[in-house]
């Protein structure tokens, strides 16, 4: 604990980086406890299906990261490859039968789909008590209204990250730069959930330097490699970077987030790394959403500190 301001400060990030790896391994060994309870106390496994659509080289890493993660919290991983050309109305038939699983807890289509299909529709196919994404439009309806929903992944990891870090939000500025469906605006919801005062920003923005000078919080959701400079930042403001852009580097490519954090990092009074900030969260929640998802399809208390 910070004597003069009373936020948390974990020795491990003192320095002002936000280990998002260290603590989405923790994350994952809370939800592994709780699934090796739930098997041992109600014979109960969580199964997550993951639908994978067409041959886009990140999305199969990721979905190959998820079904690891998965079975090594004890769950169930379900893996469905459909090809680029699938139909739509195979995908639909595919959700239909994963609704009806009682194996499965949560269904995941990984994003993006392929442009022939309706992502809206396919979401919105999915049972909204097994849409671990949170991304179906009855949840974002509950969150957006403050009721019980399942949260969007990567939202929900920063606001744990967050949390960690300054304890209690409520009162500070935060912006959120960045208006998309999956972060943008449910983070703005969550942070607002917090009692933050909250900014959405986005590329039409004007002035955004200003807007950002101003954040006590700045989430960074743009999707453009190091458009936020040192300069941008509030001395002492907590930087949250969820951007993964891929940018070539002579013969090489490298990873960068939204955020310029070399010229951040001495700024900041605490930022996310890219990688290992925001990015490793992102599945990390998705195993505590299925734990929780499998809880309420059980009616069974929800894991503490894992949900919103
Ligand atoms: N249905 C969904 N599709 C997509 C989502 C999502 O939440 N639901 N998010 C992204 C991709 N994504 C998970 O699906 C994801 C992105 C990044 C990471 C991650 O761990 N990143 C690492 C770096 C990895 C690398 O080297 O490439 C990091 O930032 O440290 C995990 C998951 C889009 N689609």
């Amino acid at each position: 604990m910070d004597s003069q301001t009373g936020a948390k400060v974990d020795a491990g990030s003192r320095a002002g980086i936000i280990d998002g790896k260290a603590f989405a391994a923790g994350v994952r060994a809370d939800v592994a406890r709780h699934v090796a309870r739930l098997k041992s106390d109600h014979g109960i496994i969580p199964g997550l299906a993951v639908v994978l659509v067409g041959t886009d080289p990140a999305s199969e890493v990721y979905v190959r990261n998820k079904g690891i993660q998965t079975r090594e919290a004890g769950m169930q991983s379900f893996e469905h490859k459909l090809s680029e050309t699938a139909s739509q109305d195979e995908l639909m038939a595919l959700i239909a039968r994963l609704n009806a699983d009682p194996a499965v807890h949560g269904i995941l289509v990984q994003l993006p789909l392929p442009r022939h299909m309706d992502a809206d529709a396919v979401i919105n196919a999915i049972d909204p008590a097994k849409d671990v994404d949170g991304f179906h439009v009855l949840n974002v309806g509950l969150l957006g209204t403050g009721q019980k929903a399942m949260v969007p992944c990567t939202p929900l990891g920063c606001l744990m990250l967050l949390r960690d870090r300054l304890g209690d939000l409520s009162g500070l500025n935060a912006v959120v730069i960045g208006r998309s469906n999956i972060v943008g605006k449910p983070m703005a919801q969550l942070l607002l959930r917090e009692s933050c005062t909250v900014t959405v920003a986005h590329s039409r923005t004007r002035d955004l330097a200003a807007v950002c000078r101003g954040a006590d919080i700045l989430v960074a959701a743009v999707g453009r490699p190091r458009m936020i400079r040192g300069d941008w930042i509030k001395p002492g403001a907590t930087v949250i970077d969820v951007g993964i852009n891929r940018i070539a580097e002579g013969d090489r490519t490298r990873l960068v987030g939204d955020v310029d954090f070399d010229s951040a990092v001495g700024v900041a009074g605490a930022i996310t790394p890219v990688p290992g900030g925001v990015g490793p969260m992102t599945i990390a929640c998705l195993l505590a959403n299925t734990l929780t998802a499998c809880c309420r399809a059980n009616g069974l208390a929800e894991p503490e500190g894992l949900t919103v």
